[in-house]
């Protein structure tokens, strides 16, 4: 079985969540996930984070700590191991390229969105948390 390394970035702002939408012609279309995409060889996650939002988006990004452990789920195509990371914007260009949509949400309204399935530990524990305690290095 095919492995995938994928990065995804929990984008939070104002107490916010970020959630994106898949395009629907894409691999898993239609449903939510964390922008973000695969790890390319030689790249640490946090850089492959960056390169993708920058590529999706056309942003710039600071990227936290992990939200939980890499969830590991067994697709058809292969099995993919996410891990999750809290991230920031630092530009707000949001070009749609790889998304149908984009919402800002409360974490506790995670639950209710249908996630890719690699995704659901990452959305559950993002749930219980008050994004607004969330810190990153430069804000100590
Ligand atoms: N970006 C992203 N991909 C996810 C998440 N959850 C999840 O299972 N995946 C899967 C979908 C894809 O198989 C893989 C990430 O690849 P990708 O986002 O570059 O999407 P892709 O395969 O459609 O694009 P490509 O690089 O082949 O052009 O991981 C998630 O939260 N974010």
């Amino acid at each position: 079985m095919k492995n995938i390394y994928v990065v995804g970035a929990a984008l939070i702002e104002d107490g916010k969540l970020l959630v994106t939408k898949r395009n629907s012609d894409r691999i898993l279309g239609d449903l939510w996930e964390f922008p973000g995409g695969k790890i390319e060889q030689g790249e640490l996650p946090q850089e492959s984070l960056k390169r993708e939002l920058k590529e999706e988006f056309n942003d710039e990004i600071i990227v936290g700590d992990k939200v939980t452990e890499t969830a590991s789920y067994e697709y058809e195509f292969g099995t993919v191991h996410l891990t999750v990371y809290y991230a920031k914007f630092l530009s707000k260009n949001f070009d749609l390229i790889a998304h149908s949509k984009v919402k800002w949400i409360d974490p506790a309204e995670a639950l209710d969105l249908n996630w890719a399935p690699a995704d659901i530990p990452a959305a559950q524990a993002i749930s219980k948390v008050n994004l607004r305690e969330v810190r990153f290095d430069e804000d100590h």
